[in-house]
């Protein structure tokens, strides 16, 4: 819902891995609005838990959301185009401590940070919907086994 593209109801969020960072962009528009004119602020948290849930590709750790801070700096405009940053600050055995930025030119509109619990792709077998056919082998370079 926030950055699948075979999904017509995603926040057209792109990203893309730059060493062990993802960068992105987003631009927001009157479908996600809180008051007139501004960004609703659940759009920014799913926006932020995606975020900071892409750095388990170059972490090459298949893992959930445990539990998410959302600090809101600014207003978020809509129809601007964001800056999106996050990274891996620690890895504590299963715990994936992650981080990141949603800016709007040199202004950080929120900043997130989250706690994810690296799984076992089985993790996803539970509901009985197949699971995406490039998903198979993640994890297998990780050092530690959920
Ligand atoms: C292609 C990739 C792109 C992905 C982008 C999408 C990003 C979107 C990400 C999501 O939104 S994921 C969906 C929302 N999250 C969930 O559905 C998770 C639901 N929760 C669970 O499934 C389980 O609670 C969980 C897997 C997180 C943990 O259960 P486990 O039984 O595997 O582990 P356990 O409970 O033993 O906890 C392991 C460690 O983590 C710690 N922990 C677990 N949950 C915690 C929590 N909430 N807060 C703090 N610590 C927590 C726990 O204390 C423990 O620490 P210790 O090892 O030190 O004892």
């Amino acid at each position: 819902m926030v950055c699948g593209t075979a999904n017509s109801a995603n926040l057209g969020v792109t990203v893309h891995v730059e060493d062990d960072r993802v960068l992105g962009t987003v631009l927001l528009d009157t479908r996600h609005a809180g008051a007139p004119g501004f960004a609703h602020g659940g759009a920014l948290a799913a926006i932020m838990d995606d975020l900071l849930g892409q750095v388990l590709i170059p972490l090459d750790r298949p893992g959930v959301t445990a539990t998410m801070t959302v600090d809101f700096h600014a207003p978020a405009l809509l129809g601007r185009t964001m800056d999106l940053e996050a990274w891996c600050e620690r890895v504590d055995g299963r715990k994936l401590h992650m981080r990141g930025e949603i800016r709007d030119g040199e202004t950080v509109v929120a900043s997130g940070s989250a706690l994810f619990i690296h799984v076992d792709v089985s993790h996803w077998e539970t509901s009985g919907h197949a699971l995406p056919p490039h998903w198979a082998g993640w994890g297998a370079t990780a050092d530690s086994k959920p």
